[in-house]
């Protein structure tokens, strides 16, 4: 693209209501300008030196470093942003308009393709009254096509083990919620569902939904399996005394603690176990071996074993068929992972300044909703985030080296709306279920990490950008991602669209409209 025309391609000049810039955003960014980990405003100063970042989030690694919690952002050298370059691609001024209509349903599932569709409704799901009183109160109305099809699967008898694939945002996390709701007995006390997922955060988000939906059910209680020794200490449990409590959420490494160092889990009693973002639980080392001893010790008659997630490689596919004794499998196709509510972008930028500015100009564009901008390294999140913050940009950064107490803070921060733009690694590319969330921006691009090599390939990471984009466009609504990219990137462009059938469009002056055109909708 000529530099000309991509300095023409943000062109509408006057603000629209809830305009970024506006005082109200500079106080509100003021005010939620804190970091739980750095002090922004004492450090301000060496923290322009980028090395020192480096070192900073050196220690913090090291405070942390007994935090299992998954996480698989990588870091190398400390690298600086170039200097700021003539050329700024984007005029401030932006007006989107799809992102400012972002909150809007794209998918009500009527058409019968939709992942959304359903034929049938909770009712003829026969699930208990209670519990579809619950539903209701999320204000659910009709079960999606995975839930319509898992749901009277699980509830049969005999139960049936599961490996299922969805599309993300499209009510998996409800589904074995419900599945598993509804085999609780109230008259026993002692674990009866465990269920493993690869971060805390999401543990934490998945006892949400289960609390939620459980509502009108007092005898669910949920204890939570997670580095956090806030969390834990809620537990109040005794070494070798089984825990009463129905239903336990953890990530792998405290479960398999709490199965065998502490002894307050007794597998064979398990009915329900559920491992969400199974694919990578069962692929990625440290995770996967604690996986199978699991699913080992407790496939029997008894317990019902499930798998979810979005994404499954044919290895990993063939893997778990193995070692899930006769389950029902719901796959998709291809050209099905990838949702065409989700509108794919991209903008060409010659070197991190540009991409600098782009991120700047769709920043101020958000008028409605919230963004998530995702880097490969922690090094480039952090000095991304730092750079937006000293700008005076309303964002917080979420990577790794944060405490589990730090990380939960913040994501609870960005789901009630204390601050629009999340800066993350990969540790936040999955499951993370936030309805404003109307952008993912890749400010790098996902690649396949070579563990040999412990570098980046030069292949795109397909069921990272899948995860990644997924965390917009939630549950039929119409999400945006944009893609920066160099020109030597562009073939992994090429790849993804190949790989999900799906066009990734560059930005262009068609997609933006006017002011005037706005109020004429
Ligand atoms: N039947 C339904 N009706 C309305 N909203 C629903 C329904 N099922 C789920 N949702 C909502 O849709 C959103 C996405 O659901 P959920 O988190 O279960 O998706 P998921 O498939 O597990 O996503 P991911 O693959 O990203 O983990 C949530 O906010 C959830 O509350």
């Amino acid at each position: 693209m000529a530099n000309n025309d991509k300095a023409n391609i943000f062109r509408g000049q006057r603000h629209v209501s809830g305009f970024a810039p506006s005082s109200n955003n500079e106080e509100q960014a003021k005010s939620s300008r804190v970091c739980p980990t750095f002090n922004f405003g004492q450090v301000n100063e060496t923290l322009k030196n980028i090395s020192n970042i480096h070192n900073n989030l050196k220690s913090l690694a090291d405070m942390s470093k007994n935090n299992h919690n998954y996480e698989i952002d990588h870091d190398d050298k400390p690298e600086k942003f170039t200097p700021i370059g003539q050329l700024s691609i984007l005029n401030k001024h932006s007006t989107l308009r799809d992102i400012n209509h972002s909150l809007i349903m794209e998918d009500d599932g009527t058409n019968p393709q939709s992942p959304l569709h359903s034929v049938k409704t909770f009712e003829e799901l026969k699930l208990e009254p209670k519990l579809l009183n619950g539903i209701y109160y999320m204000g659910f109305r009709r079960p999606s096509r995975i839930q319509e099809r898992a749901l009277p699967q699980l509830l049969a008898y005999p139960p049936r083990n599961m490996i299922a694939q969805s599309q993300n945002g499209t009510g998996k996390t409800a589904a074995f919620s419900l599945a598993t709701l509804s085999r609780m007995d109230p008259n026993l006390n002692y674990v009866q569902a465990l269920i493993l997922s690869p971060t805390f955060e999401l543990a934490l988000q998945i006892g949400q939904v289960i609390e939620n939906m459980s509502k009108f059910l007092p005898h669910i209680k949920i204890a939570y399996a997670v580095r956090d020794p806030k969390i834990s200490k809620r537990n109040e449990y005794v070494k070798g005394k089984e825990l009463d409590v129905p239903i336990v959420i953890g990530t792998p490494g405290t479960v398999e603690d709490w199965c065998k160092k502490l002894k307050i889990i007794d597998l064979k009693k398990l009915r329900m176990f559920v491992i969400d973002e199974a694919d990578v639980m069962i692929s990625l080392p440290g995770f996967s071996q604690i996986c199978i001893d699991l699913v080992k010790k407790t496939i029997g008659k008894d317990c019902q074993t499930m798998l979810f997630s979005a994404t499954y490689s044919d290895e990993v596919m063939d893997f778990a068929k193995r070692i899930i004794e006769n389950p029902v499998i719901f796959r998709l196709k291809r050209e099905e992972q990838s949702l065409s509510n989700i509108r794919q972008f991209y903008i060409e930028c010659n070197n991190d300044e540009e991409k600098y500015d782009a991120v700047k100009t769709i920043y101020s564009s958000i008028t409605i909703g919230q963004a998530m901008i995702f880097c490969r390294f922690k090094r480039t999140a952090h000095a991304l985030a730092l750079r937006m913050i000293n700008d005076k940009h309303c964002v917080e950064l979420l990577s790794s080296e944060l405490t589990v107490e730090q990380r939960a803070a913040i994501i609870n921060r960005f789901r009630t709306g204390k601050f629009r733009v999340l800066v993350v690694t990969n540790v936040c590319a999955r499951g993370i279920d936030i309805d404003d969330i109307s952008l993912v921006l890749n400010f790098e691009f996902p690649l396949v990490y070579d563990e040999k090599k412990h570098s980046f390939s030069d292949k795109p990471d397909y069921d990272t950008y899948l995860h990644r984009i997924g965390r917009a466009g939630r549950f039929g609504r119409i999400g945006h991602t944009f893609n920066l990219i160099t020109p030597s990137e562009k073939h992994l462009l090429k790849q993804v669209e190949d790989y999900f059938q799906k066009p990734i469009v560059e930005f262009s002056e068609k997609h933006i409209i006017d002011d005037d055109e706005l109020y004429n909708i």
